[in-house]
């Protein structure tokens, strides 16, 4: 089992890849990738099975996607776990994970009608219908942090529209891509409806690069997405929808209740270790009194955050990084900002060798002049001190990216004067800024997509509109135009 063509699974012909479980370092899963020959073949299924999928109707097509949901639902200790296992998640977050792939069904069902239905008028010209059809062929590229819930979020609504999907899954989780894919097979979805080719950028770039797809719905790094922006560059008949990445804010304003801030943006900057694209990179605190006994309890909880692998027992917060290069990664980004003049609170430090495992880091880098406009996608929170609420706004907003941003602050006032000025596609008021739901629109403006919203919104990208004015016979109308006599 690796690769999943026309209903059938097949090991790859291409090179040997693993999987890690970066909490321990053991391979938990081999396979080889696919070639350009059997992400063809891939495709050329895809195409084939398209027309009578869409033909199926609505209702049969959610009847199997209902279908998914239930094996699902009977899998889901086992999803958990591999989802763990793979990404280094806790526990208790990687159920989560699955309650929102059980979730996005019915989310998914609802968008398709509201956002797409049908619906017929009578006006004076004819009956006029609005009808939306499937782009046909489609690729879905995953990425490693929410291996399961962001494929699934662009496969569900895909199939639902009547799309044939082609899922080229993150190359460090392709065990939880394997597993996923035979829930679908088990539920009884029809053969090359879904494909599944596992491997590294080799097998994206056969993919991403098939004259015979209509379009590719991507999450993952800002820098991939913008290689497929310009791959797909004149290229204005296929669909595009990207999920990137961001440098979020989070700016905290007169607040009473410290410890309750503290707790937000714990849960903004550390959970699944820093690498939720929603995440708080930014922190921005008021100088004064209040701001310096914020930040002292915020270290001081920052340090006693429980790090450990997936499986630990208590559960610990945060698990281990996906891999031991993003740790290293992480301890880089931090040694960086330091010799730009950044001032470690609390020092990110690797754990163990061989593994992810990472501590929490705060650094205050309210000396550099200007702050490296990166994704540090990882634990690490970059503190500001600020003097004037125009001021950290204006901070704010000195990002390419517009994901997500946020604003601590009891005054509903002040978070009126932000909301107009912050620019980013999620913006929360005194609540964290990860977690964002599956009920309402989720991207961002900027480097962290091209106005495609994922989420309620993925029905708009899986879809297009086909307007008709109809009448169940010809008629003479009753006055003919000028100058035409019949
Ligand atoms: N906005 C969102 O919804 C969202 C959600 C989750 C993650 N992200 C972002 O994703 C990133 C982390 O994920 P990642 O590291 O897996 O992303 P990534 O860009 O490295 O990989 C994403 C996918 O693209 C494939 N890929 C990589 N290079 C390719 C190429 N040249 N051509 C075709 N395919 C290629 C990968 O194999 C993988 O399947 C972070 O930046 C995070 O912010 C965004
Ligand atoms: O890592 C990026 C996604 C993070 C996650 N967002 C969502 O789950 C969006 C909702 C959906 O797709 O259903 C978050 O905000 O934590």
């Amino acid at each position: 089992m690796t690769h999943y063509i026309q209903g059938q699974w097949h090991a790859g012909k291409g090179h040997d890849v693993a999987s890690i479980n970066p909490a321990n370092a053991q391979t938990i899963w081999t396979g080889k990738t696919a070639t350009a020959e059997q992400v063809n073949a891939a495709v050329d299924a895809a195409r084939a099975a398209q027309f009578d999928w869409f033909m199926l109707g609505f209702d049969a097509r959610l009847a199997i996607v209902e279908a998914y949901r239930s094996q699902l639902e009977a899998n889901k200790a086992e999803l958990a776990e591999t989802i763990a296992q793979e990404t280094g998640k806790p526990q208790w977050e990687t159920a989560t994970e699955v309650g929102a792939m059980i979730g996005k069904i019915a989310l998914s069902a609802a968008a398709y009608n509201k956002r797409t239905g049908t619906e017929a008028n009578d006006t004076p010209a004819g009956r006029a219908v609005i009808r939306h059809k499937p782009h046909g062929v489609v690729a879905v590229f995953g990425p490693y942090n929410f291996p399961g819930h962001l494929p699934n979020g662009h496969i569900v609504p895909a199939l639902l529209a009547g799309n044939t999907v082609i899922f080229k899954p993150s190359e460090l989780t392709p065990k939880v891509a394997e597993l996923m894919v035979s829930l679908w097979d088990k539920a009884g979805l029809p053969a090359g409806v879904l494909n599944l080719v596992q491997g590294e950028v080799d097998t994206g770039k056969a993919l991403a690069s098939h004259p015979q797809l209509d379009g590719l719905f991507f999450t993952g790094s800002s820098r991939t997405g913008h290689f497929l922006h310009q791959q797909y560059a004149g290229h204005p008949g296929k669909i595009l929808a990207l999920e990137m990445g961001g440098n979020n804010p989070l700016i905290i304003k007169g607040v009473q209740d410290i410890k309750a801030a503290v707790h937000d943006i714990l849960q903004s900057a550390y959970i699944s270790s820093g690498q939720r694209c929603t995440c708080a990179r930014r922190l921005y605190v008021e100088q004064g009194e209040q701001g310096d006994a914020l930040i002292a309890m915020l270290a001081d909880a920052v340090k006693q955050i429980k790090v450990g692998p997936w499986n630990a027992q208590p559960q610990p917060f945060m698990g281990s990084m996906i891999s031991e290069t993003a740790a290293k990664g992480m301890v880089a980004a931090q040694t960086n900002l330091q010799n730009l003049g950044g001032m470690s609170l609390v020092e990110l430090t690797h754990l163990e060798a061989g593994t992810g495992l990472v501590s929490p880091g705060l650094i205050d880098v309210t000396a550099i002049d200007v702050l490296p406009d990166e994704e540090y996608f990882g634990p690490l929170l970059q503190l500001v001190r600020y003097s004037d609420f125009d001021q950290a706004i204006k901070l704010a907003n000195q990002t390419r990216y517009g994901l997500s941003a946020g604003l601590l602050a009891d005054s509903r006032e002040d978070y009126d004067y932000f909301l107009a000025r912050i620019r980013a596609g999620i913006v929360n008021w005194n609540k964290q800024i990860t977690g964002a739901s599956g009920a309402a629109p989720f991207g961002g403006v900027g480097a962290s997509g091209n106005h495609r919203a994922s989420a309620f919104y993925a029905a708009d990208y899986c879809a297009y509109p086909v307007a008709s004015v109809e009448a169940d016979a010809v008629s003479l109308p009753a006055t003919l135009s000028p100058g035409l006599s019949l």
